[in-house]
């Protein structure tokens, strides 16, 4: 039988167990404890909303390269596209709402620039890009960077979490449980694949996953600093 038993685990969760340090550094970041907590100075957020808009734009161009790789090598190509497709159809949606939210809090989205971070995650994305680049490396840095979203924010939105209400929707955005299973349904796809990869493309894959992980780090880490524009306004 092909098939796993039930209370086997699968790569993912070996590995979560193994690098469970990393995988809280990012997501129980101090930025993301000081949301829980009500103590997150809003100029951080708007911070992290402005540079998080343009690391969303760089997602769309990657979740199409994933979805031509599933189109292409997938052995299960057709719930795969179907499950990367909404994906990316949903990033339309998230766009929009990113220049709502920024017209709310009065962040110009038109005069954002890149901070090294952003910068760095979203050169990361374009190496991934590469038509060299497997399905099973991009798949697994694709579930990768969603569930760092789905378990930080989900976290916010638990019972006795003090996530001010203006935040609120935010949290839900990726704290909700639709994508939660859209998330399981990632890793589902990137565990079949990591089965019965090589030796060689998993050690790849786990570092790939370890990458995602330092980026999302120095992601919220960046999110965390005061622009001095901020500064010079108190
Ligand atoms: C830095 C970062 N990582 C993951 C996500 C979640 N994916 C799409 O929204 C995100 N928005 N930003």
């Amino acid at each position: 039988m092909e098939e796993k038993r039930q209370g086997e685990v699968g790569i993912i969760d070996k590995w979560l167990k193994k690098h469970l340090l990393m995988y809280m550094a990012a997501t129980r970041h101090p930025m993301i404890l000081s949301i829980r907590d009500g103590s997150i100075n809003i100029s951080c957020f708007k911070t992290w909303l402005g540079q998080d808009y343009l690391f969303v734009r760089a997602l769309v161009p990657f979740v199409a390269s994933v979805l031509i790789k599933a189109w292409n090598d997938s052995d299960d190509s057709n719930t795969d596209v179907e499950v990367i497709l909404s994906g990316l159809a949903s990033l339309k949606d998230e766009i929009s709402w990113f220049q709502n939210e920024a017209s709310n809090w009065g962040v110009q989205l038109s005069h954002i620039v890149a901070h090294k971070a952003t910068g760095d995650y979203c050169r990361f994305l374009e190496s991934l890009m590469l038509p060299e680049v497997e399905f099973t490396i991009s798949i697994t840095a694709y579930w990768a960077i969603e569930v760092v979203y789905q378990d930080a924010f989900t976290h916010c939105l638990e019972d006795d979490a003090k996530t001010p209400p203006e935040l609120q929707e935010t949290c839900q955005r990726w704290g909700n449980d639709e994508f939660g299973q859209y998330c399981q349904s990632l890793k589902k796809i990137a565990n079949r694949r990591l089965e019965k990869c090589s030796d060689d493309l998993l050690v790849k894959a786990e570092a790939t996953f370890l990458r995602v992980l330092e980026h999302e780090v120095q992601f919220w880490n960046m999110s965390a600093m005061v622009e001095p524009e901020d500064l010079a306004s108190k």
